[in-house]
């Protein structure tokens, strides 16, 4: 693996074991992520992909192996008050849902974290406009979530994730419960803010019209990372179907 890994997943393996039954759910997994690319991680229900994002936010604790970060071992994340620590020092989340607070404007849900990291009221400003101007927000910074549309939302949510400048972000099925245009808006903001910000991204999903807007694919199969597609910023849907179609065919 390259030494200017941001992320390294290192053999990682994720047994649940419990009253009757044992699921392999990862099985020697191993990759890295690059500072400023955008991975998504495709696959079927059950393959391993939330298992695999749990145990990155440290979440969930692997039976074997090790995340590093910046090339330093994360050893003691699985314990608090570190796993606390390094998830708020290191990544941003977006989910299918957005979780916004509904009773606070677009520009105080962006502002949350700034101040739990307890940044000066004259740089939370400053930050949130820059975010709101990013994310094309601006005008809307005044509204409450539920005048917003879901796309406007979602944004939302990623400026909240990414205000604090974390070195990861993981999106959990960012546009699931969008419709198909809405969809390919917030695709693009997150590609653009992986230009932008150099952000890098780890984005799951079952939908290859969504995995298409990644730097590259890790196709997850029953646990295990099956195949890989490097798009070298293209975005051709087929070699990522054909992929996905002779995975399924192989499994049946
Ligand atoms: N807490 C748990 N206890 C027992 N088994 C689990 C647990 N969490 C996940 N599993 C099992 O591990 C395997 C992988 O599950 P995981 O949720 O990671 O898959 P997934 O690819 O995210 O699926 P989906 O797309 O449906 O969310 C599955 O067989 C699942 O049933």
């Amino acid at each position: 693996m390259n030494q200017k890994s941001l992320l390294s997943v290192r053999n990682i393996h994720k047994t649940y074991d419990g009253d009757g039954f044992k699921v392999d759910a990862l099985k020697d997994v191993s990759f890295a992520l690059e500072e400023g690319e955008l991975v998504a991680v495709m696959g079927t229900s059950g393959s391993g992909k939330s298992t695999l994002l749990n145990i990155i936010s440290s979440l969930d604790k692997p039976t074997s192996g090790t995340i590093e970060l910046k090339g330093k071992v994360m050893d003691n994340i699985f314990v608090e008050p570190h796993a606390t620590h390094y998830r708020r020092e290191n990544i941003g989340f977006v989910f299918q849902s957005f979780h916004l607070l509904n009773d606070l404007s677009v520009e105080e849900n962006i502002a949350i974290p700034l101040i739990l990291q307890g940044d000066s009221e004259a740089d939370i400003q400053q930050k949130v406009q820059n975010m709101l101007q990013l994310l094309g927000l601006a005008n809307w910074r005044k509204k409450r979530p539920t005048q917003l549309s879901g796309g406007q939302q979602q944004r939302v949510a990623i400026g909240r994730a990414l205000i604090t400048k974390p070195p990861l972000l993981l999106a959990d099925e960012p546009t699931g419960n969008l419709d198909y245009n809405t969809s390919k808006e917030i695709l693009e903001a997150l590609v653009e803010m992986r230009s932008s910000l150099k952000q890098s991204m780890i984005m799951v999903t079952h939908d290859p019209n969504v995995a298409v807007y990644a730097d590259r694919v890790l196709f997850f199969h029953d646990g295990q990372i099956v195949d890989q597609y490097v798009s070298r910023g293209k975005r051709d849907i087929d070699p990522i179907l054909s992929i996905f179609k002779n995975m399924m065919e192989r499994s049946a």
